[in-house]
């Protein structure tokens, strides 16, 4: 079965319709969709009541909260998560309610700060959650102090207080778990440049905004020459330390927001951003003469390859890529070690 496309059994996962939206924000996504729809459930039956009831402040409060949810809900269907719907909507909606409920009921009304201290985890970027959480704390503790017994107000604070810390470092572990899987799925484990997965996202999304803003950026293909007898005489762990050091030598030379990325075997691929092709092919000259003129390993003369190519709106990124490996393979032609635009 292909790891690339769609695969039948997503289908059936919870948000499996939702549009893609990039690692970072998929997460947030999917649980602030969540939130809001339970919200919109729980909420509605709620503000009907108060609003028939002739409880004006509490129907048009709870109506406000379920608009941010309509609207998360909205968003949500579009790929997007908008921070100041949750940060400034969400949050201090449940948290207000949370209040009220302390005052209005008393010790029952506390039950809903753990729901509200665990939402804040879904809804809020860590950091963000985190801060909200310490003012949750702080607010909902003190309004517990005004309204509630001492013994039950004191209990109530040791539990909240541990169901914060539970929260902060349980959160905090998935986020560095997170992090370390995205870094690893995107990066080549022996030369640490990124790899081709992610190239195909990167230069998707490049033409994509070089089309829209009116940019440029240019592709070099590198190939590095006769590399199989480099591996046949001194054996795979050296052919793999010059492709290290090869991968190191490029990055020096690199802007700081270019990208290098290792396509495969002995090919790596530069994307320069804002770089046309004549900008792109004096870099890729620069950094053939370097390469032919460092030993990337004891008794080991390297040269390389390398075609060079505009972007063009025209393209996909794989018209781009071919275009590229086409003129690398011209300079391969004419007797390697060169580069061809
Ligand atoms: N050490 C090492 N070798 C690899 C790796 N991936 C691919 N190779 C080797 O790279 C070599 C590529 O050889 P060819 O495609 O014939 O290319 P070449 O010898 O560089 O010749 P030209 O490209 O035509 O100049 C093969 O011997 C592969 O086994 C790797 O990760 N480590």
């Amino acid at each position: 079965m292909s790891r690339i496309g769609p695969n039948s059994s997503s289908a059936k996962r919870f948000g499996a319709w939702l549009p893609d939206t990039p690692h970072h924000e998929k997460f947030l996504v999917r649980s602030v969709f969540a939130i809001s729809a339970i919200g919109l459930l729980l909420i509605t039956p709620f503000a009907i009541l108060n609003l028939v009831n002739a409880r004006m402040f509490v129907g048009f409060a709870s109506l406000s909260v379920l608009v941010v949810c309509l609207a998360n809900i909205y968003k949500c269907t579009q790929g997007k998560y908008v921070l100041a719907f949750n940060l400034l909507g969400l949050a201090p909606a449940l948290g207000l309610s949370v209040i009220f409920a302390i005052k209005s009921i008393g010790v029952m009304g506390v039950y809903w700060a753990y729901m509200a201290v665990c939402a804040y985890y879904l809804v809020l970027p860590l950091r963000h959650a985190r801060y909200a959480n310490i003012l949750l704390f702080l607010s909902v503790t003190a309004a517990a102090y005004l309204s509630l017994e001492q013994a039950v107000y004191l209990r109530f604070s040791v539990t909240l207080f541990g169901c914060s810390l539970f929260m902060y470092f349980c959160f905090g572990e998935i986020d560095k778990q997170r992090r370390l899987l995205k870094a690893r799925s995107e990066t080549d484990p022996l030369t640490q440049c990124l790899n081709r997965a992610t190239l195909i996202t990167t230069l998707s999304d490049t033409i994509a905004k070089c089309a829209k803003n009116k940019q440029t950026a240019t592709i070099c293909a590198f190939d590095l020459d006769h590399f199989k007898p480099i591996n046949d005489t001194h054996g795979h762990d050296v052919g793999d330390q010059v492709l290290i050091s090869f991968a190191q030598l490029i990055t020096q030379y690199m802007s700081a927001n270019d990208k290098l990325f290792r396509v495969g075997g002995e090919e790596f691929l530069l994307l320069m951003t804002n770089a046309s092709e004549a900008e792109g092919f004096a870099v890729a000259e620069a950094m053939r003469a370097v390469v032919e003129s460092t030993q990337l390993h004891k008794d080991i003369d390297l040269t390389v390859s390398a075609g060079v190519c505009e972007v063009s709106d025209e393209y996909t990124w794989r018209e781009w890529m071919k275009a590229s490996d086409q003129k690398l393979y011209a300079a391969k032609q004419n007797g390697r070690n060169q580069v061809v635009k």
